[in-house]
């Protein structure tokens, strides 16, 4: 049986594997070493990295794609508190030596133990660190691999890919993956990107920050992932397709997100994975099945990146997503500012909800063409709603004002437990590869006004071999529902909601031949379902917004 990833392997020759630094930058070349048959047309020799001077320089050489040229020496990182007596990881007791062929070896000695003090102070700030107010117990490097190593004779600056888990009390290590940029001394621009002076190590003297907000940097990245091949135990592969216009001025996506992403010119975003799971990344998995199927409702992936470290659990054998470099949307807005905007002035975004629910059927219907589709049975039903109760009373417990309703709730799934019995022939409940977390934030709608779905990653506290699993569509079609419904209450505009939410379903009804409101006990449960998470996901992250599933949860309590 083929597996995912099968499908991607294979379709690149490895062409610059081998040495050190697997043949890319490296101070004796200078040069990304391009093969004359190079799949790009555009590629060909590349331009120099406008690179630093060597040797404490603080002058930029040549033309620099950095604007600002004042460069400032940063503090050490201020001494921050010791790890548990005994930790793994802490001075008392060091972290396991890191497997060494994920390791570049010029960089292993003493790379972890300059990172730690770093890291303490710089990762729990991060957006993306799901670790948030609890200790550091120690850190494991779990890849390090040297994209540019600094003080060759392209100068002090440095690029180092490097994969880290972290371990914390009360959960499972989380991985992180992160870019660090090395230099002497940093542009004032990229001041707030430091993780602080290294301390011993490979990159002692040298300034860490984090490399995707330096456009050299970022560029250099580009420039890696249109060259197919392997660094280390990283590979890089290209869509045979892809074309990489010249000159695409990098800069990192201020949206709101859970991953670090960066824009080049208008053409492409690149999206950097921060916490990994082992194995392929439904983002990429989806978006590029879609794509090949010639879907128009997504940013097609033209090149990505992986680990090859075998990582724990059932995915120890795939390759572990890094990145995904996709078509960027230039001029599109997100369906939830949209909504929010018509909310405001109680406005009629029915043609637009209609849109999306043809959208996301359409969506359904390539995914379900291209990747393996099956019905339910009675018992896989009630596997799923038993999944779901667990989770209704995994919530209550944490979240006290779910509790009056928990009762009433259970109720929406034992419907669901009981519909695998009744299903008449030909009825089943079909279960295919879905987008997972949809909701407004995940729809852009392009100026010509068609919609794209994005991020299909599906929900982020989910372990990643659940949010590959196969799901009935309609749980993607109660998420878009909860998002009309947040939207409204949002702005305490009821009403709005009833209107798009029913707009949205005919959308779905015209392209897929079933209308989900003809589906009360899947709709319910799923919706129920959804406002549970929810109400897990607000009282953790914005606890202002928890009034808004609560009152999905009340009215979910009492509809039959
Ligand atoms: N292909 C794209 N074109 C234009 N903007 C995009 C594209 N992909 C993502 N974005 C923007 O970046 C934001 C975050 O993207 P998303 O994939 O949801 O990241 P994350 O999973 O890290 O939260 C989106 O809300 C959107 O504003
Ligand atoms: O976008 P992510 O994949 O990070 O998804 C998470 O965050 C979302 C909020 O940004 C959250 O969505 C919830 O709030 C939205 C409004 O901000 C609303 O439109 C959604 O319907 C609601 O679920 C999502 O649940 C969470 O997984």
């Amino acid at each position: 049986m083929r597996r995912p990833h099968d499908r991607y392997a294979g379709r690149q020759p490895e062409r610059y594997a081998g040495g050190p630094y697997g043949g890319f930058l490296s101070p004796a070349r200078g040069r990304l070493p391009v093969s004359p048959d190079s799949p790009n047309p555009s590629s060909g020799r590349l331009a120099p990295l406008p690179l630093v001077e060597a040797a404490g320089c603080a002058t930029p050489r040549g033309k620099d794609v950095m604007s600002d040229s004042s460069w400032t020496r940063v503090p050490s990182a201020p001494p921050t508190a010791p790890a548990p007596t005994g930790a793994p990881g802490s001075a008392a007791a060091p972290a396991p030596p890191p497997a060494a062929p994920a390791v570049t070896p010029s960089v292993a000695p003493g790379l972890l133990r300059s990172l730690e003090p770093l890291l303490r102070g710089w990762l729990p700030r991060q957006r993306w660190f799901a670790g948030k107010g609890l200790p550091i117990n120690g850190f494991r490097l779990a890849g390090a691999t040297e994209l540019m190593p600094p003080g060759g004779s392209h100068g002090p600056l440095g690029l180092l890919h490097v994969l880290v888990d972290v371990e914390q009390p009360g959960r499972p290590a989380d991985c992180y993956q992160l870019l660090l940029g090395a230099h002497p001394l940093l542009p004032s621009a990229l001041v707030r990107t430091a993780l602080g002076p290294a301390v011993g190590g490979p990159y002692d003297g040298l300034t860490l920050y984090d490399a995707p907000h330096d456009p050299r940097l970022a560029a250099l990245l580009l420039e890696r992932l249109r060259m197919p091949g392997r660094t280390g135990r990283l590979r890089f592969t290209t869509e045979p397709h892809a074309v990489f216009p010249p000159a695409l001025a990098p800069r990192v996506s201020t949206a709101e997100q859970s991953n670090t992403s960066v824009v080049y010119g208008d053409a492409y975003i690149l999206k950097l994975f921060r916490r990994v799971s082992p194995g392929t990344n439904p983002d990429l998995e989806l978006s590029l099945a879609l794509a090949r199927a010639g879907s128009r409702r997504v940013a097609e992936p033209v090149a990505w990146f992986e680990s090859l470290e075998p990582g724990p659990g059932p995915a120890a054998e795939e390759p572990t997503t890094l990145g995904v470099l996709q078509r960027f949307l230039p001029g599109s807005s997100d369906g939830w500012a949209l909504a929010l905007a018509s909310v405001a002035e109680d406005g009629d975004f029915r043609a637009e909800a209609a849109a999306l629910g043809r959208a996301t059927a359409e969506v359904h219907a390539s995914l379900a063409a291209a990747l393996p589709v099956r019905a339910l049975g009675g018992e896989a039903l009630e596997r799923m709603a038993a999944g779901m109760a667990r989770r209704l009373d995994e919530t209550a417990a944490e979240v006290a004002a779910v509790r009056p309703y928990a009762a009433a709730l259970r109720s929406a799934f034992d419907d669901l437990a009981k519909l695998g019995a009744g299903t008449l022939p030909g009825h089943a409940v079909t279960a295919q590869r879905i987008h997972g977390d949809l909701h407004l934030g995940q729809a852009l709608r392009g100026p010509a006004g068609e919609w794209v779905l994005i991020d299909f990653e599906g929900e982020p506290a989910r372990p990643l071999a659940e949010r590959r699993k196969a799901a009935p569509p309609v749980q993607d079609v109660a998420g878009m529902l909860r998002s009309f419904d947040y939207a409204a209450h949002h702005s305490g505009n009821g009403p709005w909601a009833a209107r798009h939410r029913d707009a949205y379903c005919t959308g779905y009804a015209a392209v897929s031949g079933t209308d989900p409101r003809e589906q009360p006990v899947l709709i319910r449960a799923f919706e129920t379902d959804k406002a549970v998470y929810e109400a897990r996901y607000e009282a953790r992250h914005r606890p202002a917004w928890l009034p808004i599933p609560l009152s999905a949860l009340a009215r979910l309590a009492t509809s039959v």
